[in-house]
């Protein structure tokens, strides 16, 4: 059955305490000031600390996550006090400037004001923060992200105008409760890029592919002690194959392996000659040279499964449990040859956590 407010509250505040190490006292007296709160408001603030403590131990409970060896170290910028448009605008700046730190990029997340009574203060609309544009041609292609096509025309239905090249930085579109949303051009020197250069296959440069540095989810809820933070964007590192497996790679989005097999002079006649394979492992093979180059953090498929054992071994240690959805956590290149793929894992959902939000709540 669902549990109440006061239940997840509860709850969370034991975790807390436990994980924490909270005497019992002041267990005992936040325990009793939570009761009053929502009892005379419906609702509860959580303190600084808690705030922080529930944000990571949220990533920590990411069971699609490989990176989630560093959860202790997400740093939190509490913004629960923002409610309009313009402030947002310029606090996702400031994330994204402190994100980036020049390519030494470290995690974060800002959060924004709970859901009041089922409504949220301040929304924000975008999947990801930074991302491309995808334009709908005559002909059914897409210049750009085809996985941007549908948002590239609601941004355009507000008066947007992008370049209309495959590679459009979208604006951040925000909306305050009760008014129409509202579109913000990102300021040129908050969208570091990575241009994706081959070592030793000059064709493969000469497709002038390229990537943005930091990825932050813009569309999932956070649920911290039964409160629900709809606007709470959170930002890691790319691990390579995200990039060369999937955004550049996939037929639905860049769709770059038959580009790239050319410019290797594969034969790619037969499905039989691994054309599609080579051409993959070449791609992921130039996404972390260039990003090496351009000294932006990324993390290659195989390190991140090490990465993620490590976590398992210390979250053992701790005599919590290893959960996990292992079709998320064995990477999309080779995943037989990383450690994720040959253990199994527990799929169990625990708060708090990240969610999905649902088309009405979009
Ligand atoms: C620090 C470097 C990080 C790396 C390398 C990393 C890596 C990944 C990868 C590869 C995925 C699968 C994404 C996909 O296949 O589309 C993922 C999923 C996820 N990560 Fe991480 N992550 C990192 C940090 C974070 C942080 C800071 C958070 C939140 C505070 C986070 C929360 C999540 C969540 C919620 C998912 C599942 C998303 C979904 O279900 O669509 N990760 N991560
Ligand atoms: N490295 C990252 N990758 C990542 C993490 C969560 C979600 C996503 C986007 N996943 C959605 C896509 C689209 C379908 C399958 N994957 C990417 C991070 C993004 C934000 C923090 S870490």
């Amino acid at each position: 059955a669902p549990s109440t407010l006061l239940q997840e509250a509860e709850q969370f505040l034991q975790l807390y305490a436990k994980e924490q190490e909270l005497p019992k006292a002041a267990y005992q007296d936040r325990r009793e000031e939570i009761v009053e709160s929502v009892a005379a408001q419906g609702t509860y603030e959580l303190t600084k600390a808690e705030l922080a403590f529930g944000a990571r131990v949220a990533w920590r409970n990411s069971i699609r996550c490989i990176g989630r060896l560093y959860w202790k170290s997400l740093h939190v910028f509490d913004a629960r006090q923002v409610t309009d448009a313009e402030t947002a605008f310029r606090l996702l700046c400031d994330h994204l400037r402190f994100a980036t730190n020049e390519g030494n990029i470290r995690s974060a997340i800002t959060i924004f004001p709970p859901d009041v009574e089922g409504r949220t203060p301040l929304k924000i609309l975008n999947h990801q923060l930074i991302r491309y544009a995808g334009y709908a041609q005559p002909d059914g292609s897409v210049l750009g992200d085809p996985a941007s096509a549908s948002f590239t025309r609601f941004c355009e239905s507000l008066g947007w105008q992008g370049k209309g090249t495959a590679f459009d930085v979208l604006p951040l579109v925000v909306q305050e409760a009760g008014r129409p949303p509202v579109w913000f051009e990102w300021p040129k020197e908050v969208c570091l890029e990575v241009p994706i250069t081959h070592p030793d296959q000059p064709g493969i440069t000469a497709l002038g592919l390229k990537w943005y540095a930091v990825p932050v989810i813009a569309d999932m809820w956070l649920s911290i002690g039964g409160l629900r933070f709809s606007a709470a964007p959170f930002n890691g590192w790319y691990m390579g194959a995200e990039i060369g497996a999937r955004n550049l790679a996939d037929q639905q989005r860049y769709n770059a392996l038959p580009k790239v097999a050319e410019a290797m002079n594969l034969d790619t006649s037969r499905n039989a000659t691994l054309w599609k394979d080579r051409a993959l492992v070449e791609l992921n093979a130039a996404v972390l040279h260039s990003y090496a180059q351009a000294g932006v953090k990324v993390v290659d498929h195989h390190s991140a499964a090490e990465q993620h054992a490590h976590f398992e071994r210390i979250e053992q240690s701790h005599g919590r449990p290893v959960n996990g959805d292992w079709t998320w956590l064995i990477p999309p290149v080779s995943p037989a040859t990383t450690a994720t793929f040959h253990r199994t894992y527990n799929a169990a959902e625990l708060k708090p956590n990240f969610f999905y939000k649902s088309a009405a709540e979009k």
